[in-house]
């Protein structure tokens, strides 16, 4: 569905060039879940600019269902990991989900019942008419997520989605995500530090090297589904599945990258 060929992307030029993503091939299956690791700085979020068509890459290509991109697709929906800037705090929470939507011409009834699905999938429904500060954390991340699923999308793209919420309430996404991928079937491709989280979540992680980034490998997740936190993380599979990611982390890429880089990866603190 999604294939990324020899992706290359330099920031800048001269003196001030910032070689970001040096060269990364992967692609992504219909209705697949592929999780994304690599370490702080390692071009990950410049990765999903360039898949969801805001940033052209310096190189390669990226194509979509066989189409090379040009531009943001609608396909694709994305979610970041800074809720609190990616949600307009003048608007409630249900006008909110509801403004990608504007831009597709929807009838405003067919708009409506898209945005109480996406709420009621999230767990929001009574929560339609507050407005983003009113909610904890958690249910802000909720809401931008219930704005990707509103649109319907393809591909949904999450960046370090559950990196600002406290321990618990992320353990709670990550169900919720999963819960949503087994209702909605869209395909996901989300990005994380956590090794944990990219083992328990996907069918298939992809390991990045430091900047500038490679990718290391790919290692398949044979764990059943469903999952849940404590059998799935008891299971022998889980911690052997977790080494190896942590393994391939830890090896140095070919290039210049250092350890130091490698080591702000890593378990779940
Ligand atoms: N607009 C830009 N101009 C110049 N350099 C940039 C720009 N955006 C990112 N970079 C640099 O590119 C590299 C990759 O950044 P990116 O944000 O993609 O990494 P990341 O893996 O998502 O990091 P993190 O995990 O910390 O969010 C970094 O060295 C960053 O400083």
């Amino acid at each position: 569905m999604l294939t990324v060929s020899n992706l290359q992307k330099t920031y800048g030029s001269g003196d001030q060039a910032v070689e970001a993503i040096r060269d990364l091939t992967l692609t992504v299956d219909k209705g697949e879940f592929v999780c994304i690791v690599g370490p702080s700085g390692a071009g990950k979020s410049t990765m999903l600019k360039c898949l969801c068509g805001l940033l052209q890459p310096s190189s390669g290509t990226v194509t979509l269902n066989g189409v090379p991109l040009n531009g943001p697709p609608k396909e694709i929906a994305s979610v970041f990991q800074d809720y609190s800037r990616s949600l307009m705090p003048w608007f409630t929470v249900r006008r909110n989900v509801g403004l990608p939507l504007r831009n597709r011409h929807r009838s405003a009834a067919d708009r409506a019942a898209r945005v109480a699905t996406a709420l009621e999938a999230v767990g929001l429904t009574s929560f339609g008419g507050r407005y983003p500060w009113q909610l904890s954390g958690g249910m802000q991340q909720r809401v931008a997520i219930a704005r990707g699923l509103a649109y319907a999308p393809e591909i949904l793209l999450l960046d370090e989605p559950f990196a600002s919420v406290d321990a618990q309430t992320r353990a709670d996404l990550e169900d919720l995500i999963l819960r949503v991928r087994d209702d909605t079937g869209v395909t996901m491709l989300l990005v994380t530090h956590d090794i944990d989280e990219a083992v328990y979540l996907a069918d298939r992680v992809v390991v990045m090297s430091a900047r500038p980034s490679v990718v290391l490998d790919t290692v398949e997740v044979d764990l059943p589904r469903p999952r849940d936190q404590v059998t799935t993380k008891q299971l022998p599979r889980f911690a052997e599945l977790r080494a190896q990611v942590l393994t391939l982390i830890r090896r140095p890429a070919h290039h210049d990258s250092t350890p130091d880089h490698h080591s702000k990866i890593g378990e779940r603190r």
